[in-house]
């Protein structure tokens, strides 16, 4: 059987990748493909170009077409058929912060300033006396008791509900007085409803607290559930199909032993499927037009091997008109990919509905919350409901190369469901397939560019400065610099016969300059024969001229493509042998993603950064500028009120290595790069060609490891024997 159908793929998607292929599934792959199909909520931060997007792609595909098949065929949900009697904490109702195990005895809330409350499934009426158990498995404040269906979530808060809490309180209806004592963590507090007389009373460790409310007569008439409100704390739940700590006496029995008549079902009971045209399964958010076009289409990629019914998706984009998506969304969609801006004008406008959604991804996640899209990435998880009508819970994907941002890891706690993490090279790991090398740059030392005939268009910052060879200024350095890094651009490119290339400078500015530039030397826009043959991608350009641009940088009509860190993350062009930072990125996540471009799919991969010695002042347009840059001619300082800073590479260089924990290889102004430095001789955008050797000495060279862990553990063996029969061995002692 193929290596992706052991892991549960359907054989129609594949025999998809086998014809993509891709032979084994890639690390990342192997983990998180049965996980999502499992219904866990994933993290993935897994290096550049490790297959991320399929990790997510094919298994929600392919849950997505099992769950249409399931309507065709006109069956019931699997959560349906299996759960249907058991008691539980409900999926869906509680508060979005609580999560609850996939057992529903469990749940955990990691927010630390709001209170997050969640009820059973199932609730009781009178008569009867019942019982059940709420353990505090992790430090946190709790409060567990008894309220009915349409009660506040935080529990003892209305008059509907009835709490007692670890601070040593009872409370309903907001009233907080002292009842019992404290309790904390391992403490398992019963829960007494006693429907004959009544009265609501509670024990901790067995021992009885004493009645803590009396219900007035109106509670004969409705259903009481089992309820928790946690803060920044964890309780696991016992409602009796397993023995109970502390069993019950004085006539409480088990609450999961109601009888039929006297139990009532929570909001979790799930109704049948009907989906909708326009509330498609999966929504998939990607931080760029050209990554969603990309995941986009791998997914119709994909989908073409499945058929009956066909899996829908649609593309969610600016830039294009919006009554072409707002067709097909009412013609039928199931998977949703786009950008957040189209993605909320549609979701606003009620033109995309989200109540059949059951699968929520945040591709390139820390870029999103960088980018400021946490408003809305709450707001859809807010929208979505936890449990679709069809008793499937909502699963989150998150994934990116550099996950660990304190912002990541604080929505996931909020957002996801008992995530797993795959972490597989541990933070922000450079793949082993991307060398990469700085050339640091000294105009006080190379001093050409005073004597350059050509050079690149500068980006202006120093137009009202007096900047002229001879005069060491800062300002003079700093120009000096610029026009270097052009220079050294087309060197490198000339250095390593480079003819295809990923090129980011800083600003759209020195993306325009620098494409000028390659033009001009190259003989011109138009000419077949340009060596530099070049074209632009950032966020000034059209939609459809940065789509053809990409296009036909991916067809080879051209071999360089000059972009801003708008193409820094997720762009995948196949076997893309050479990166050049003209300027390193200020964010140093984005130096991964950047150099990431190459060195993928097992391809191998050089990035070359240039970086200045001395300070270079460049343009930084805030908020405060009007135009955002367009046509700004305001050089002066921010600190004066104005559009330019003092950038420090060195400084940034540092950072970057620091985060990485390595020391960049640096090359000198030859740009040779050192034959033996990485692994031998490497032909960058080919595969490995020493992989196989490697993999030849592979017993070799971890024989003295292997003979070193023989020994320890023959060691250990002694002095066990030794410990469990004295001086002499068993064999030793006769008889
Ligand atoms: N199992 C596989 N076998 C061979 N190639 C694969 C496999 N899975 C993915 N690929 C190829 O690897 C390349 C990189 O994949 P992908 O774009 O998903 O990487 P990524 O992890 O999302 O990278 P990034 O972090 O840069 O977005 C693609 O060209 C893809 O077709």
């Amino acid at each position: 059987m193929a290596a992706f159908e052991e892991m549960g793929v359907l054989p129609e998607i594949a025999k998809a990748v086998e014809d993509m292929d891709w032979t084994l599934p890639t690390d990342v792959q192997n983990e998180a493909i049965p996980m999502i199909l499992g219904g866990g909520d994933v993290l993935m931060a897994a290096e550049t170009g490790s297959g991320k997007t399929g990790a997510f792609c094919l298994p929600i595909l392919q849950t997505v077409w099992e769950t249409l098949k399931d309507i065709q065929l006109g069956k019931t949900s699997k959560i349906n058929k299996e759960t249907p009697t058991k008691w539980q904490l409900s999926f869906s109702d509680r508060d979005t912060g609580l999560a609850v195990t996939p057992d529903g005895l469990r749940c955990q809330s990691r927010e630390q300033k709001m209170w997050q409350g969640g009820r059973a499934n199932k609730g009781v009426t009178a008569p009867g006396k019942f019982y059940y158990e709420a353990t505090v498995s992790d430090e946190g404040l709790c409060r567990v008791g008894f309220s009915t269906a349409n009660a506040a979530l935080d529990l003892g808060t209305c008059k509907n509900g009835f709490g007692f809490g670890g601070t040593g309180k009872k409370s309903n209806n907001r009233q907080f007085d002292d009842y019992g004592e404290s309790f904390g963590l391992h403490d398992v507090i019963g829960c007494y409803l006693d429907l004959d007389n009544m009265s609501i009373s509670f024990s901790k460790g067995g021992q009885p607290l004493g009645q803590a409310f009396t219900l007035k007569s109106e509670f004969k008439n409705v259903a009481l559930f089992p309820a928790v409100v946690l803060k920044n704390a964890e309780m696991a739940f016992n409602f009796g199909e397993t023995p109970f700590k502390f069993p019950p006496t004085g006539g409480y029995k088990a609450i999961c032993e109601a009888s039929s008549e006297l139990t009532a079902t929570g909001v979790t009971k799930a109704s049948s499927f009907k989906p909708k045209n326009n509330a498609p399964q999966a929504i998939i958010i990607e931080p760029s037009r050209e990554l969603a076009e990309q995941t986009y289409k791998q997914l119709e990629l994909f989908s073409g091997y499945v058929d009956n019914p066909k899996v829908r998706s649609l593309l969610v984009v600016g830039g294009v008109p919006v009554r072409e998506q707002m067709n097909a969304l009412s013609a039928g969609v199931d998977i949703v990919c786009g950008t957040p801006g189209r993605l909320e004008e549609l979701i606003n406008t009620g033109q995309l509905a989200l109540q059949n959604c059951r699968f929520f991804v945040l591709d390139e996640a820390d870029g999103l919350l960088k980018a400021g899209h946490e408003k809305l990435i709450n707001s859809i998880h807010g929208s979505i409901p936890k449990l679709t009508p069809d008793g499937k819970r909502l699963q989150m994907v998150v994934c990116s190369a550099t996950l660990h941002s304190f912002e990541v890891k604080r929505m996931a706690e909020r957002l996801m469901h008992f995530p797993t993490w795959i972490d597989l090279k541990g933070e922000d790991a450079v793949p082993e397939t991307v060398h990469h090398v700085v050339l640091h740059i000294d105009p006080r030392v190379d001093v050409s560019w005073g004597s350059l005939r050509t050079h690149v268009q500068t980006d202006g910052v120093h137009a009202n400065d007096n900047v002229r060879k001879g005069n060491n200024t800062p300002e003079t350095l700093s120009e000096a610099v610029k026009m270097l890094k052009g220079e050294y651009c087309i060197k490198a490119i000339d250095t390593h016969n480079i003819d295809k290339a990923i090129i980011f400078c800083r600003t759209k500015v020195d993306c325009d300059n620098l494409e000028r530039y390659f033009n001009q030397l190259g003989g011109g826009a138009r000419n077949p024969t340009n060596p530099y043959s070049c074209v632009c991608l950032h966020g000034d350009r059209r939609p459809q001229e940065r789509k053809d641009n990409l296009e036909s940088f991916k067809r080879d009509e051209v071999k360089f493509l000059i972009c801003t860190d708008v193409a820094a993350r997720g762009l995948d062009i196949t076997g893309l042998p050479f990166a050049i930072n003209v300027t390193l990125p200020d964010e140093k996540s984005n130096y991964v993603h950047r150099i990431g471009r190459v060195g993928r799919a097992e391809r191998m991969g050089l990035a070359i950064s240039l970086v200045s010695d001395v300070p270079e002042k460049v343009w930084y347009h805030g908020e405060w500028c009007k135009s955002r840059g367009k046509n700004c001619y305001n050089t002066r300082l921010t600190t004066e009120h104005g559009c330019c800073i003092w950038y420090n590479e060195p400084q940034y260089l540092a950072d970057i290595e620091e985060h990485l924990g390595v020391t960049i290889q640096c090359v000198g102004s030859d740009l040779k790069v050192p034959v033996n430095e990485f692994d031998g001789k490497v032909v960058y955008g080919e595969r490995r060609s020493n992989a196989g050797s490697n993999y030849q000495t592979h017993v070799e060279q971890l024989a003295p490891t292997v003979q070193e862990l023989a020994d320890l553990e023959r060691e250990a063996q002694r002095v066990y024997i030794r410990r469990q029969y004295g001086k002499c061995y068993p064999w030793q002692r006769g008889g």
